[in-house]
């Protein structure tokens, strides 16, 4: 009987899923349960209509004031609301003029994600069109100021949280979250929250923000990204001490316990969502982020951000400077400090492309990138110390100790700063630089603000105004000498919403470099002459929806190129498709 009742619901398919372990996703797959067999547990969703009260205190349909006469009455908000109806416009307007008003960024953050609670469209309006000036509060830096203190600022719970206490149970607190058409995720275990170490739990804020960007930047609509905070506890003293902290109080498992809760929370969520949700790493300490992706990379859609995305950006940028510093990538000589994520995965990519424009196996395209870390410069007779990631850069070399004195021998074209710790770009570096470029490109990544390898103003003067520069984190235009100069941000936030896009509009089921190298394609045609004047090598923000829709449609052709892309017939135009795609914040009309 009660398998009769099965194949009536779900049609003649259930005969196939019955007898399959569910531990694998499928096309249809959005509601995990559909799937499930009869002895597991299911959750009783229900849908209803908002109306009166609750339509008010839900944020993806209150409109605040701006609920028209006709709509208060259909949806018994009379009353409810004072008399005053007024537009979306002026909502935004007057939101603002008081978020402008805040002159601590903190204060401002919290504004924004009191906003998103209330009134998710209002809060995505305020982001898509003032994107220049609220990225850096929902963004790097103040993010990273958020995290740091998001025990004492913490209201309302955001994203999922998977702890160790839920080991063996993850698809069914997976379950609890009320979307089921989840299409990214990003995941944090909080191991490495930017450049600040350890922030435990409280690192949600990295996914948090990230999807935030997601929709606003990428047009992923809100209700099909996920954050989530892996907690495996935390080896942060101060985090274990504060009363305020949110996360387990305790250290952080390693090995095996690690590995095991990853491992199920990896088959959960290919389970609940099926085969084409993005899991999106952020944030993870160097060994587990290097492990993740290569054991997941060929099981599931993954996506590491601060390896791949950061590469994909930085390649971009590299590839637009050449318009400013001339030559071709493979005439140039790079120097990175730090060789963690981004370093070595921005390094790889560089030797990628270097290797497909001129033929040459990647083993030999490596030698022209050299990276520095703690112990000075990476060189042969480390190689036995060194771990994995690093090896593939151990080249015959004099050991050199430090940052300054490997600038003097190497004499590179490009130096690029990675390393996570502030102010390393000294004088005397920025000085080498300049003495044997002409224009020397310098990149300071790291993130937030506080520890960029040097300022804007540092590098324009100390270079006399002749380097071209980008850092991860946000400064504002510098004049020397009379000139504006403009710092880019080189930071993965061009690419990964973009990218994403890509992924979800072909349906592609798992990532591939060639993708990356599609991004970056995709992001250095973007700038204008009127950027490079300006020293830009990357676009403003202000572009960004453009920019996104024409890497989404790159990486989708690539996609669709290398066969794994799943959405078929595929569309004419990817660019159209993937602008027709993009979520809008502005509010609908109700009956
Ligand atoms: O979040 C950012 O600004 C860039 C990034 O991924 C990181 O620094 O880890
Ligand atoms: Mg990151």
């Amino acid at each position: 009987m009660e398998s009769t009742m099965k194949e009536m619901r779900d049609g003649a398919s259930v005969l196939d899923f019955d007898s399959k372990s569910t531990v694998e996703g499928g096309v249809e797959d959005v509601y995990g349960e559909d799937r499930a067999t009869e002895d597991q547990l299911v959750t009783p969703w229900t849908i209803s209509v908002a109306s009166g009260y609750c339509l008010l205190r839900d944020p993806r349909h209150n409109k605040g004031l701006a609920f028209t006469e006709k709509e208060r009455d259909a949806h018994y908000l009379r009353g409810l609301l004072p008399p005053a109806v007024i537009s979306q416009q002026l909502q935004e307007k007057k939101l603002m003029n008081s978020i402008r008003q805040y002159e601590v960024p903190l204060q401002k953050y919290v504004a924004m994600m009191e906003l998103e609670e209330r009134n998710e469209r209002l809060f995505y309006k305020l982001l898509i069109d003032n994107v220049e000036e609220l990225l850096p509060v929902v963004y790097t830096p103040t993010v990273g100021e958020a995290c740091q203190k998001y025990g004492s600022i913490f209201r309302r719970p955001q994203g999922l949280y998977i702890s160790l206490k839920e080991k063996g149970k993850i698809l069914e607190v997976l379950k609890n979250w009320p979307e089921r058409s989840i299409q990214v995720i990003v995941v944090t275990d909080g191991e490495r929250i930017l450049g600040l170490g350890d922030l435990g739990c409280q690192g949600m804020g990295i996914p948090v923000g990230k999807l935030a960007l997601y929709t606003a930047l990428g047009g992923i609509r809100p209700s099909a990204c996920l954050p989530i905070t892996v907690d495996v506890g935390t080896n942060n003293e101060q985090l274990l001490k504060d009363e305020f902290y949110i996360g387990l109080r305790q250290r952080r498992a390693t090995g095996q316990e690690y590995a095991e809760l990853l491992d199920e929370f990896m088959s959960a969520v290919k389970q609940n969502y099926g085969e084409k949700v993005l899991i999106q790493f952020e944030d993870f300490a160097n060994h587990n982020a290097f492990e993740l992706l290569a054991k997941y990379g060929t099981t599931h859609l993954v996506f590491n951000d601060d390896i791949q995305g950061t590469a994909s950006v930085v390649l971009a940028g590299v590839v637009a400077a050449l318009k400013l510093i001339g030559g071709t990538l493979a005439e140039h000589r790079f120097l990175f400090l730090g060789a963690g994520e981004a370093g070595t995965g921005i390094a790889e990519l560089i030797a990628l492309e270097i290797s497909k424009q001129t033929k040459a196996p990647v083993e030999e395209t490596r030698k022209k990138i050299c990276l520095v870390d703690s112990k000075g410069l990476i060189v042969s007779s480390r190689k036995d110390s060194l771990q994995h990631f690093k090896k593939p850069w151990a080249h015959e070399h004099e050991p050199v100790n430090n940052l300054l004195d490997a600038v003097k021998v190497i004499k590179p074209t490009i130096l690029i700063g990675s390393s996570g710790v502030g102010r390393t770009f000294t004088k005397e570096v920025i000085e080498a630089m300049a003495s044997f470029n002409e224009k020397p490109l310098i990149l300071a990544l790291s993130n937030p603000t506080s520890q960029s390898e040097c300022t804007a103003e540092e590098a324009y003067t100390w270079s006399k105004g002749r380097a071209i520069f980008a850092s991860g984190s946000p400064f504002d235009p510098f004049e020397y000498n009379g000139k504006v100069f403009v710092p880019g941000q080189a930071n993965n936030a061009y690419i990964f919403p973009g990218f994403g896009l890509g992924l979800v509009i072909s349906g592609a089921i798992r990532v591939h470099d060639d993708m990356l190298l599609a991004a970056s394609e995709a992001l250095a045609k973007q700038v204008t002459e009127e950027n490079f004047e300006k020293g830009l090598i990357y676009p403003p923000f202000s572009n960004i929806r453009k920019i996104s829709a024409n890497i989404a449609a790159n990486v989708a052709a690539k996609a669709y190129e290398l066969g794994v892309a799943t959405r078929l017939p595929r569309p004419q135009n990817l660019v159209k498709c993937a602008e027709s795609c993009m979520y809008t914040p502005v509010y609908r009309n109700y009956r």
